[in-house]
């Protein structure tokens, strides 16, 4: 399922990660230098604090010294000030260089999954793509932020402060460390609680983003079959356990922070009874007694940090190997090292026994599950070649192949005489143009849908190009014509218009080579007949392999391609193919008959 925690998070801390992970501060290591100063700084003038309240208060004060007091209490203003000013430096910059990192790692991630084959898609659910981008990149936004610096600005803070403390009053210092076991012990199991329930969490959290992706989706399953009722009843199973690993967390940070409360006061009790009897005795005096109250609250709260931290680091060691696992994969077809150069194609393709199968190729010696079989066929220039067969029988894998979504095993593919790998695939893919049945629409305007974001496409050829299709009438007739959004996946557009408006995208692409698939969906008879005049308006002068599901509109190919299993069984014009008694004139009679039934 989606998210799973690919890593034992019970594991420390792994080097090889936090260094990759620092690879991406690298390009702002000036700005994490000065923030790693701003910090040292701070945690140098918190505890500076408390030396010279002793001071204030021991020499002067009890001195009755007004002037020297006073400028005591300038610097204690100024390092106030200064300790303010430093940590809004300190907070801004952190964040500022945790936000540029992470705006890199995020368009380096979507970069690495726009080049992946169509492969890595069929095996990789996008529920898992969309958190690797979002949330997984976001688990490292604390820790390339403030994480590294305040950690080593907590440590410096412990040991200014510690030994700020035994040079003052080495035992006092003593008396204030002898909690320190109690709050090892303390630290030692929240940091295991937290770690359990925070594994917890996110599997949780994986269930609830798998039952939602599944669930979203296919809402038209689950109205249809009335499951409305069974399917809420799972989610709010799968919820209640998330919610309750949720509360758990709480619980024991809730437990955690008066711990360790108690514990620092235990410190302060000591201190105050070790401290005022040695005051009393007169072998103490009240300034180090007071700064000493200080150090107190000041020592615990930088350890209380780190436990925290501790766990943010974990959170974040689980995004970057999710992250990491997914740039590792490389998918993506090798480009050329000099490939051949278009200008326009001349249109002429062949396969040549063209072997292939989704699968991985097995090791063992067994034969693969093959989906296409010693495939050859040749298309001339200006050729229209369509294909024809049952479903799963090999033709939308032969386009497939031909653009490149996916490797061939065996044989070649070839066009204009040279292999489609030679080609850059943004040369190939701008020369072959594809119309699929599946018309996707973007979110945007029907122009933005045509033109696919290209600025350099006139309006007017646009226009041109819906007026030869004969789709300027439909998109005149919407409310705001061609700067109509049709909304996320044009579901306000019908079938048949989408059709349409997949026609004039081609068009004004005016690719050389078209493949085009022809939609199975029903629309009236009007619309069908617009497509059919706007399909030869498209193929006109074109090289094109048609799949075709209709064998009405493919009577003038110049060849027919008849697939079964993978398989050319039959080759030839439809003339041809009727009068040979095979697959071809099985299948024309089949759909003969059910047209004369639907029209009776
Ligand atoms: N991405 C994929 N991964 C694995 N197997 C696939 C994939 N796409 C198709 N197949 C399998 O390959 C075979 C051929 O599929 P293909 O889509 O080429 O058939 P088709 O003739 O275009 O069918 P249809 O007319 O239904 O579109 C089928 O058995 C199908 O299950």
């Amino acid at each position: 399922m989606d998210d799973k925690p690919t890593r034992d998070e019970t594991r420390g801390l792994d080097r090889r990660l936090l260094w990759r992970l620092a690879g991406y501060l690298w390009p702002y290591r000036g700005w994490v230098a000065l923030a790693f100063c701003t910090v040292m700084a701070e945690a140098f003038l918190g505890p500076l604090r408390p030396k010279l309240v002793q001071v204030a208060i021991d020499r002067h004060i009890v001195e009755g010294d007004w002037s020297g007091l006073q400028q005591i209490i300038l610097l204690l203003v100024g390092v106030l000030v200064v300790e303010a000013g430093l940590s809004f430096v300190n907070d801004y910059l952190t964040q500022w260089i945790g936000q540029r990192a992470i705006y890199d790692i995020r368009t380096k991630v979507y970069r690495h999954i726009q080049r992946q084959s169509l492969r890595f898609f069929d095996r990789t659910p996008v529920g898992r793509l969309i958190t690797r981008v979002t949330n997984d990149v976001e688990s490292l936004s604390d820790m390339l932020s403030a994480g590294v610096v305040r950690i080593l600005g907590d440590l410096f803070r412990i040991v200014f402060i510690a030994s700020f403390m035994f040079m003052l009053e080495w035992r006092l210092a003593l008396v204030t460390l002898a909690v320190m076991p109690l709050m090892m012990a303390a630290v030692a199991w929240f940091r295991r609680k937290v770690r359990e329930q925070y594994r917890e969490t996110r599997r949780q959290i994986a269930r609830l983003n798998a039952f939602l992706q599944e669930h979203i989706g296919g809402m038209k399953i689950v109205q249809l079959f009335n499951r409305e009722a069974e399917e809420l009843r799972r989610f709010r199973e799968i919820n209640d356990a998330h919610r309750q690993a949720q509360i758990k967390t709480v619980f024991y940070f809730a437990l955690f922070w008066p711990a360790v409360q108690l514990v620092s006061d235990t410190a302060l009790g000591l201190v105050l009874w070790v401290g005022g009897l040695r005051a009393l005795e007169g072998t103490l005096t009240l300034g180090v007694l007071i700064a000493f109250i200080q150090y107190v609250r000041q020592f615990f709260e930088p350890i209380r940090n780190l436990s925290d931290q501790y766990n943010m680091l974990q959170s974040a060691m689980a995004g970057a190997e999710r992250i990491f696992g997914l740039l590792d994969q490389d998918t993506a077809l090798p480009e050329p090292a000099h490939p051949v150069r278009v200008e326009r194609l001349r249109g002429h393709i062949e396969f040549r026994n063209v072997w292939f199968t989704y699968d991985e190729l097995p090791t063992d010696g067994q034969e693969p599950n093959w989906v296409l079989r010693d495939v050859s066929f040749t298309v001339e220039p200006g050729q229209h070649l369509a294909i024809v067969g049952a479903t799963g029988a090999g033709k939308t894998t032969i386009i497939n192949l031909l653009l490149c979504f996916y490797d061939v095993q065996r044989g070649q593919i070839l066009v204009d005489g040279h292999d489609v790998r030679d080609y850059a695939l943004r040369d190939l893919r701008r020369h072959i143009g594809l119309v699929l049945q599946d018309v996707f629409l973007f979110s945007g305007t029907v122009l933005d849908n045509i033109t696919l974001g290209d600025p350099s496409i006139p309006f007017e050829k646009v226009q041109e190009a819906a007026r030869l299709i004969g789709a300027d009438r439909f998109i005149e007739r919407l409310p705001n014509g061609y700067f109509q959004d049709v909304r996320e996946r044009g579901l306000t557009l019908s079938h048949g218009q989408r059709q349409l408006l997949s026609f004039v995208r081609a068009l004004v692409y005016d690719p050389e080579v078209l493949v085009l698939d022809e939609a199975t969906s029903s629309v009236d008879t009007e619309t069908e007949q617009l497509i059919q005049r706007a399909m030869e308006t498209l193929l006109r002068g074109r090289t094109a392999i048609i799949i075709a599901h209709r064998l009405s509109t493919i009577q003038h190919a110049d060849q027919i391609l008849v697939m079964h299993r993978g398989e050319i069984r039959e080759r030839g014009t439809h003339q041809e193919l009727l009068a040979r008694d095979g697959l071809y004139r099985k299948l024309y009679e089949l759909q003969f008959m059910e047209q004369a039934r639907s029209a009776a």
